[in-house]
């Protein structure tokens, strides 16, 4: 199982190299139309969601849309030691700081935490999706983790290549309610 999902996040990973930055710029220009479409997205009054980087949708227009819309932001900050994470509430990007492996996360002296009951519609990163909802996570388990108390709507933004009829899944695995692609 665990080679399963190496395997085809190496095949992803190898998808998403091949887009130009341009392809990836227009599609994540409208999966975030798309999203901004929905009613999930309308009547949220906070949102959670993480702050992209490398070849994932970019997350920074949402953001700034989030906040001239008057939402709320909460982003992720991790604990590895537990593995679990908590979403606190940023106003602007100075108040992020990059921790390990490239990720911003909320700088928390700065930062307020936000209770998971009142995010109204969170993001959820991935890998591969199935149009269904099925996920496959970078393997942190974090999303997994969260997911499985998580009460609220939940979307992922991919691009199409992230697609795959099927993915591995074991039973700790959480799917999301709605798949956005440029498609
Ligand atoms: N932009 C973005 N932010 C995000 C996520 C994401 O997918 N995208 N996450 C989605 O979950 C969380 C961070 N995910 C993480 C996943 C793994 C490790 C990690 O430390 N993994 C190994 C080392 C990695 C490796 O095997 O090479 C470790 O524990 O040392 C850290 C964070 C929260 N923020
Ligand atoms: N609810 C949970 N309770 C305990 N352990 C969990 C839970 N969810 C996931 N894990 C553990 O986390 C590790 C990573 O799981 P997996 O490879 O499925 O992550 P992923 O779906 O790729 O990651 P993520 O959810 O962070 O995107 C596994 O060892 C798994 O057993």
């Amino acid at each position: 199982m665990m080679n399963e999902k190496k395997r085809m996040r190496e095949e992803i990973a190898a998808r998403l190299a091949a887009l130009s930055k341009e392809a990836r710029d227009a599609g994540s220009r409208r999966i975030a139309a798309k999203l901004y479409e929905t009613e999930a997205w309308k009547q949220a009054r906070t949102i959670g969601i993480t702050i992209s980087i490398d070849q994932e949708v970019d997350t920074y227009e949402i953001i700034r849309t989030a906040w001239k819309e008057g939402k709320r932001v909460a982003v992720p900050k991790c604990d590895r030691r537990t593995r679990t994470m908590t979403f606190r509430s940023i106003r602007d990007l100075s108040q992020l700081e990059i921790v390990y492996m490239n990720l911003r996360e909320p700088i928390p002296s700065v930062t307020e935490a936000v209770d998971p009951a009142e995010l109204d519609l969170l993001i959820v990163p991935g890998v591969a999706f199935t149009k269904t909802g099925g996920r496959l996570g970078y393997g942190g388990g974090y999303y997994d983790r969260f997911l499985a108390e998580y009460q609220g709507i939940t979307a992922a933004l991919a691009f199409s290549a992230q697609l795959m009829p099927a993915v591995p899944t074991e039973p700790h695995d959480q799917s999301v309610d709605l798949v956005l692609t440029e498609q």
